[in-house]
């Protein structure tokens, strides 16, 4: 059977009509289907008003433990709240779910390296035949980035991560699986200030050429790094595009070779 993983990012959920676009979207899909999305943006604007300073290292935020009340109410709570009701209002019968959530996606904090990144959860198993039973049952679930670790404890683990490690899951659970990274360019840019200049397709050896010139940086690179994990574990389609290229078919594909 097939199955669409769509990743919403924090720049369409900060801005209100590329977030109905984006859910208009997901609705009208007649394939079963799951929403990941981020809030990275919409979070570091909360620390912010909060007083304190957000830090992010390559594409990664530091999560102390601050942080992690900060990012559980606004992925858990705010963002999965208003999604699922946006989508009830489009008659999709959505279901919100954290990691905690019926144990969807276990995780474990990451071991201190030369970074330590507080609290953020590397995923160790996703709960696939939970996922399959909700879309037996006609719900679409809609995942934020908020884990745990099965002994009490949540962990913030990146929504193109649980992007990925869903649609993995999914896919050795049997589902042809296309996976598409929603964000706010056409695609991977040659330059990122023309709009003509997506790559129609990346292959690891030419997203290392393109990350050693300095043409891919950022957050770019675990959302790349991700693509490739899917397509190396069975993920039949990865595609990176905004709302229009992802409609259109185009976008950027990421193949293994
Ligand atoms: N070559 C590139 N093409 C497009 N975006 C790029 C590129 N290199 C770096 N980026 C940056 O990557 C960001 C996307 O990563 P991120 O902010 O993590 O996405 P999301 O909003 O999906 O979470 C873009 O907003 C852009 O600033
Ligand atoms: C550990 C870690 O980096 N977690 C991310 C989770 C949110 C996210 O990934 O949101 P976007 O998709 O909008 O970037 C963070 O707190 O920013």
């Amino acid at each position: 059977m097939n199955l669409s993983v769509i990743k919403i990012g924090g720049n369409i959920i900060n801005n209100p009509a590329a977030l109905h676009e984006a859910l208009d979207y997901f609705a009208s899909l007649v394939e079963p289907a799951i929403l990941v999305h981020g809030g990275g943006r919409k979070a570091s604007q909360v620390i912010t008003e909060m007083g304190r300073e957000p830090v992010m290292i390559d594409g990664r935020r530091i999560t102390d433990e601050a942080t992690l009340e900060i990012v559980t109410m606004v992925y858990a709570g705010l963002l999965n709240k208003n999604v699922v009701a946006q989508l009830q209002h489009r008659g999709t019968n959505a279901i919100g779910l954290s990691g905690a959530d019926a144990n969807a996606i276990l995780a474990e904090k990451r071991p201190v390296k030369d970074i330590d990144y507080g609290f953020a959860g590397d995923v160790k198993a996703v709960n696939a035949p939970l996922l399959d039973g909700l879309l037996r049952l006609g719900l679409r679930p809609v995942m934020c980035p908020i884990t745990h670790n099965h002994k009490g404890q949540l962990l913030n683990t990146n929504a193109d991560t649980i992007a990925n490690e869903t649609a993995t899951a999914m896919a050795a659970h049997g589902y042809e699986v296309s996976l598409q990274y929603c964000f706010e360019f056409p695609g991977v840019m040659r330059d990122i200030k023309d709009s003509d200049s997506a790559i129609p397709s990346l292959t690891p050896g030419s997203y290392a050429d393109f990350k050693a010139d300095g043409t891919i940086v950022g957050g770019m690179i675990p959302k790349l790094d991700n693509a490739f994990a899917a397509v190396g574990a069975g993920v039949k389609e990865v595609v990176i595009g905004d709302l229009a290229a992802l409609r259109a078919g185009k976008g950027t594909r990421c193949t293994r070779a």
